[in-house]
């Protein structure tokens, strides 16, 4: 039996702070789905997938593709799992494009021809082969956002995750992007405030609000309940219609 590419079971944190972010999150991601995870500010969104490549650790299970996320596993959990931080910056800080992408599957222990190989295709998949000899200081914040993902896709993961991709971007790049993610046909997670953007690109949403999932489904379906959405201080754009 294919194992889910994210077993979340009963998954519970706090900070070191003492702050409770997650209270018992449950979430079964199969091979292949797009998911977003909506929910309002400090829902505990951030804190959840954050948890999906070990980067925090908390009570209860954490699987990916069947292994568990722990201490041992970490260097194959973060191969399986990538993370495209909301701010760019925290993931470019080669002298060059080429050099950031190149980073993560250099220290998978690619070399030589299939590491360039590997480089130029991830590049390629998000429109930025151009750039390559760049410096990501001097682009756009959409092209840093585009390498970005570039140097999480070209790791391979299984699972693709992404906080916030749309933020700040023009509408021009958002759409690009989205074109971008479509293509991939990857597994990914996605949060985000941008329930549009949720609608386009991920036929199923899970709502997070107060550490816990509140509501888990189709994301037609969520979007249409009004009252759910006031509930958790969700709103769609004014003027968009669900047709
Ligand atoms: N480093 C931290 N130390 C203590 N508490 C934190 C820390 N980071 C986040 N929190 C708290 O944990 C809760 C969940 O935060 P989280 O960032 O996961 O929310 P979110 O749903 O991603 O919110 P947003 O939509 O605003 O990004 C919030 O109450 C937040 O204040």
């Amino acid at each position: 039996m294919t194992p889910p590419a994210l077993l979340v079971e009963r998954l519970a944190y706090a900070y070191p702070d003492g702050h409770q972010a997650l209270f018992g999150v449950d979430l079964r991601v199969e091979q292949g789905e797009r998911v977003a995870v909506l929910g309002p500010n400090g829902a505990g969104k951030t804190t959840l997938v954050l948890h999906l490549n070990g980067v925090l650790t908390g009570q209860g299970k954490v699987e990916v593709t069947g292994l568990p996320v722990n201490k041992q596993n970490m260097k194959e959990v973060r191969r399986r799992v990538g993370i495209v931080f909301q701010d760019p910056d925290d993931q470019l800080f080669m002298p060059t494009v080429r050099d950031d992408v190149a980073f993560g599957p250099a220290n998978f222990g690619l070399r030589g021809p299939e590491l360039d190989a590997r480089v130029t295709r991830a590049l390629d998949d998000v429109g930025m082969a151009e750039h390559a000899d760049r410096s990501p200081l001097h682009l756009s914040g959409g092209q840093r956002r585009r390498v970005a993902l570039a140097t999480v896709l070209a790791c391979d993961p299984d699972v693709l995750v992404l906080d916030e991709p749309s933020a700040n971007l023009e509408p021009r790049a958002r759409r690009e992007l989205a074109e971008v993610l479509l293509g991939l046909g990857r597994t990914t997670v996605m949060v985000t405030h941008d329930l549009p953007y949720a609608l386009q690109l991920c036929p199923r949403s899970v709502l997070v609000d107060g550490g816990v999932v509140v509501a888990d489904g189709p994301t037609r379906e969520l979007l249409a309940d009004g009252d759910l959405l006031a509930r958790h201080r969700l709103e769609l754009p004014f003027g968009f219609r669900l047709d």
